[in-house]
This record gives C-alpha cells, structure tokens and sequence, in this order.
C-alpha cells in the first residue's frame, strides 16, 4: 500500500517507481467512487466511472504507466490549451490576448454570468467555454474541416500520430448543445467571434471530441514541461513564449473553478476535461537531484468520475499525492 516519507536517493529505479505507482492507483481507486461521470453530454455517461490511470513521461525516456492506460477517451477541454497554442502561433500571442483576457472566473466552465460581468465583455479567458469558443473562431480556414486540421497537425507534432475524431461524441455534443450556443450567440453580439457562429461550434464541438490515451496526454505535459521542445529530438513544437503562456494559465485557469485550491494544494500547470482527463506539467525542479524525474515531466491522468466542478476525483487525488511525495510543487 502507499507509504510515507521515502529515501528516494535509493529507490530511483524504474521498477520499483513502477510498483510504487501501482500502489497508489490501487490506492486511490476507491475514491472513483465518491465522483460521477458527466451526462450533460449523454454519450460521456457511458463510460466506466470505475476507471482509473495515469502515464508519466519523463524528459530522459523514463515512463510509468498504471493503471487503466489503453482506454481512448476524448479531451474534452483539453482541447483548449491546443487550440490556444494554435491560435497563438497562427496569430501572436498578442493577436489572442487582445480578443481573450488571461483571468481566472471563479465561476463553472460553462457559465454565462460571468460574461456580462465585464467591459468590453471579452471572454476572462481561453479555457473558459466563452474563451475557447472566441480562440477557436480565430483559427484559420473557413470550415470546420480547414480550422479543425490547425488543432490536429499540431496535436501529431506533440503525440507523433494523426488523433481520430470520435464522431459518436461529437453528435451527442452537438445534439445538446443549447448552452454553448447561446454562449455562442453571445459573443456574435459583442463581436469577439471572428468566424461564422456555425463553423465555429461545429470546430469546437470536433476538437473536444478527439481522442487521446493517457500517454499521449503525458507526451503534451512533458513538452509544457520542456517549455515547448520535444526533448526525444529536440525540434521547437511551440514557442517557447506561448508554452510559459500556457502554462500559466493551466495554473489559475486549468481546473475549472477548482484552480485555486489546484495550485495550493498540487501546485502545478494541469488542465482538465469532462470526460475526466487531466493532463499535468511537472517543469524540472532545482531542489534535490535525488527527486524522481527531476528533469521535468508531463502526467496523464483519466478517471471519468467526476467532482462537482468537473474535475476527476480520483485523478486529483492521485496527482495530489505524487506532487507531494515527488516535491513537484512549482512553488
Ligand atoms: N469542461 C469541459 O471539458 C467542457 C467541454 C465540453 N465539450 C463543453 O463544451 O461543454
């Protein structure tokens, strides 16, 4: 079972991290319980709410996987930290800061209060719905089709294979999607959105419903982790400017309206979705050498029980005791 205070300097092999992860999976499935998988979109209730997993790639070829670690899942908001690098790269970082703020809401993803709260009424910010909705109509091309392709080319450069659209979720999303389009609607009237409304949702709908495994989700940290470069051969996928962005605002903005205790009580970059991925950035720390993955990593998690906000129970509650135990803390 989990254990407490550890002598990592000598204990850093990678079969015995293996099973040390192990444990803490096992651990931690219980709490999966306590959670419920997301039904607001119909199809995501059918997943297993039992279901938990998680991949760490590390920036020297060390990976641990545990758990539930083969089932595909679709990102759901994830898609947003994507479609914001993309945005960013296609247009500046400026370009994009000018038309979506950088604040954290306090309120749900979805919420549409928040949206008259300000003037000029420009979404708080890119992982909010209003934002991700705006950054998406940003996106070059002039159909779903052509701005989706932006998302999903720099998605293969991240996890080295072309990610599918699962077409069932991405109806059942578009089937019930009241709330996004008066989200929608609101931003036709304030003028943020810069592609027409029905091309924007239809992009929008497609990019949450890409499918990804938890490795692949550890791939996209680890690169966050590495401020942008792909530390398998070293090639800039993202700037390494809009990376620090990003990270950023995966910190205040990433867990819905759970970010603040997040970034208290985890304290790193992490950004979540619905169907209850996480993916976690671990920059390299300049404490002990004798820490596990010292260099950085990037973290995968799914458990699609869910708390309130959104978030995966169980997976919070894992990534929590890693951070602890491993002192990944950026703080
Ligand atoms: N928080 C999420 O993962 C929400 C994404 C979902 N596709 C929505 O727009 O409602």
């Amino acid at each position: 079972m989990v254990q407490g205070t550890v002598n990592w300097n000598t204990q850093l092999d990678e079969k015995w991290l293996q099973n040390y992860v192990d444990d803490w999976v096992t651990f931690y499935r219980k709490d999966t319980k306590e959670g419920e998988v997301a039904s607001y979109i119909p199809i995501l209730a059918n997943a297993n709410p039992c279901h938990l997993g998680i991949a760490i790639h590390g920036k020297n070829g060390l990976k641990i996987c545990s758990g539930d670690v083969d089932i595909s899942f679709t990102i759901q908001s994830i898609s947003k930290v994507i479609s914001f690098i993309a945005a960013c790269m296609e247009k500046g970082v400026s370009y994009v800061l000018d038309r979506v703020d950088v604040e954290p809401t306090g309120q749900a993803f979805n919420s549409i209060m928040h949206l008259e709260m300000k003037s000029p009424n420009k979404p708080f910010n890119p992982f909010v719905n209003a934002g991700a909705i705006t950054v998406t109509s940003m996106l070059k091309g002039d159909t779903p089709k052509e701005k989706l392709e932006t998302i999903l080319v720099l998605l293969e450069r991240m996890i080295g294979y072309r990610p599918i659209v699962n077409q069932e979720v991405y109806q059942s999303e578009y089937e019930t999607s009241a709330r996004n389009r008066a989200i929608g609607y609101y931003l036709v009237e304030t003028g943020f959105l810069e592609s027409d409304l029905e091309v924007t949702l239809e992009t929008y709908f497609q990019q949450c419903s890409i499918e990804a495994t938890v490795e692949d989700l550890a791939r996209i940290g680890l690169i966050l982790a590495n401020d942008g470069e792909d530390p398998n051969n070293e090639e800039e996928v993202i700037p390494r400017q809009i990376a620090r962005i990003t990270k950023a605002l995966m910190l205040t903005c990433g867990m819905y309206d759970a970010s603040g205790k997040f970034a208290t009580y985890v304290g790193i970059p992490a950004k979540s979705g619905v169907s209850g991925g996480i993916v976690a950035v671990a920059p390299p720390r300049v404490r002990s050498s004798e820490l596990p993955f010292i260099e950085g990593c990037g973290i995968g998690v799914y458990g699609p029980a869910l708390e309130n906000r959104g978030n995966s129970i169980a997976g919070m509650k894992l990534l929590k005791h890693i951070a602890s135990q491993w002192d990944l803390s950026i703080f």
